[in-house]
């Protein structure tokens, strides 16, 4: 109801998973003016006065109440001139940091006023990193200590470093919190960093896979915060995030007009006719190879552009559906749509579509993923779901969870893809060029990697276990 990226699907399938399993699963979020209201049942006011201390005044709040597939979601609407929420986008403005700060202030007093008790409040990325503190440094005072914390780090490319007023406008003591250097950037003196705060004082950290766990520590992604990371060693662990099958599984997908599965491949090839349609593209005997990604500076945006022109002048069809978050990188691909408006055998769409990229993994051959950084991607997972190869840089997840077919280190069939190491035209060429022969020159050792990928479980099943083994440990027996 509320999904940018990759974040979106890990807190929707990680929530269902622990359901599933029996465990009484909330999640709370801001109620934005652009969430997909279709997806929530029966909203209604379930806390109606909810008055949170910020900057110095009592905001006046509603808490909403809607369900999804059997999941509790409550929606902290936020009244009065600041108009936190109604945005018209999720993120992406000069005040983001005192918005979901005020965010984390408010999940927390409606947890303490309304009398709920979770042993596990599992909160996400900077957005939230103030959450722990504010439990720790406030809530304690007041008599709620039964909770622990779990913290996510999806990105550490986005911290939230920012001014320390805003310790005191959420009512924390600046002064303390920075001397002791807790909240305090370790590279920007005078700087709040909100990440920081959330490792500092969660009871546990994980990231999203266990290869950026290791990057993150010991090498400058880390992004200053390796530091802080290995001081907490104890508490940190990368778990591999999982797919929710209910969401994304070609067998059941509404989405696409022809379902499939490792037992019936051929009906993927209707999905491949459907996509063609939908985007103008002429039929060929030729590969469709896709991008559906953030367009940002971390997902390889030159190595993005530069596979249409690998594809298009290697007998391939290239699509892509992108959604760029600064504007030269906007422009920059809006440019190449209209050179390659005439083209036949190339689309650009550029902006955010739900049910447009599930049709794109469901016709696509090739997906290609050239990060320069990838905390665990999920695009390759779902890609392999959808019999579609991935063409990856080997990072972070990426790493974890494709395995070239040449030459990983592993029995053929766990191979799944192809994967590149130079963060260069000449190495992202050498891949693609390896996967779009193996699809001319022989089509049933393509197919057999796409069944190789179909057949893996990247499902929450044992990432599910994996959080609870976690939540176990940390909370109060
Ligand atoms: N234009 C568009 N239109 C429609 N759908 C689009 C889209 N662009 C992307 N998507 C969808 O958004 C999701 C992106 O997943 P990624 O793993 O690439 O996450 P992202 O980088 O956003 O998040 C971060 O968090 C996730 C979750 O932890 C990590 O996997 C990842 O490495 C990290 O960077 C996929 O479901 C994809 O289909």
């Amino acid at each position: 109801m509320a999904k940018t990226g990759g974040l979106g699907d890990v807190v929707n399938g990680l929530s269902y998973e622990l359901a599933i399993r029996g465990n009484h699963v909330e999640v709370i979020l801001p109620k934005y003016d652009c969430m997909r209201y279709d997806r929530i049942e029966d909203l209604r006011v379930c806390y109606e006065d909810l008055w949170v201390p910020f900057d110095g005044q009592w905001i006046h709040c509603t808490v909403l109440e809607g369900r999804s597939e059997g999941i509790n979601f409550l929606f902290i609407d936020a009244h009065g001139e600041w108009n936190a929420f109604n945005r018209g986008v999720l993120y992406g403005h000069r005040d983001d940091a005192a918005r979901f700060t005020f965010f984390s202030r408010a999940a927390l007093e409606f947890l303490f006023k309304s009398g709920r008790r979770p042993e596990i409040i599992h909160c996400h990325d900077w957005q939230t990193g103030l959450a722990p503190v504010m439990y720790y440094e406030i809530y304690n005072g007041l008599g709620w200590n039964d909770a622990r914390f779990c913290y996510t780090l999806h990105n550490m490319g986005h911290q939230g470093r920012t001014g320390a007023q805003l310790l005191s406008q959420c009512g924390l003591n600046a002064h303390g919190l920075m001397n002791h250097g807790q909240l305090l950037d370790d590279q920007h003196p005078h700087t709040v960093n909100m990440m920081k705060g959330g490792i500092v004082f969660s009871n546990f950290i994980t990231t999203v896979s266990p290869t950026y766990m290791e990057e993150i520590r010991f090498s400058e992604q880390g992004q200053g915060l390796q530091g802080v990371l290995n001081r907490h060693g104890d508490k940190v662990g990368g778990v591999l995030n999982g797919l929710n099958y209910g969401v994304w599984n070609p067998e059941l997908d509404p989405f696409i007009p022809s379902h499939y599965g490792p037992d019936n491949l051929p009906a993927k090839f209707a999905n491949k006719a459907a996509l063609r349609n939908r985007l103008l593209m002429r039929e060929a005997f030729k590969p469709i190879v896709a991008v559906v990604s953030r367009l940002d500076p971390q997902k390889g945006v030159d190595l993005i552009r530069h596979s249409i022109s690998v594809a298009l002048a290697n007998n391939c069809q290239f699509v892509l559906l992108g959604s760029a978050s600064e504007a030269w990188i906007n422009d920059e691909f809006w440019r190449i749509k209209h050179q390659l408006n005439d083209n036949p055998d190339c689309h650009l769409e550029i902006g955010y579509d739900e049910e447009l990229s599930h049709l794109i993994y469901a016709g696509a051959d090739m997906l290609v993923i050239p990060s320069q950084y990838e905390p665990c991607g999920l695009t390759q997972m779902i890609a392999m779901k959808y019999g579609v190869v991935p063409v990856v840089r080997s990072t972070g997840g990426l790493a974890d969870t494709v395995f070239d077919a040449n030459y990983a280190d592993k029995p053929f069939e766990e191979r799944n893809g192809y994967v590149f190491n130079d963060l260069t035209h000449d190495g992202l060429e050498s891949a693609m060029g390896r996967a779009i022969g193996l699809w001319h020159r022989f089509p049933d050792y393509f197919r057999q990697l796409r069944l190789n990928g179909m057949r893996q479980d990247y499902s929450w099943n044992q990432p599910g276990q994996d959080y609870i083994n976690i939540f176990n440990h940390i909370r109060v027996k």
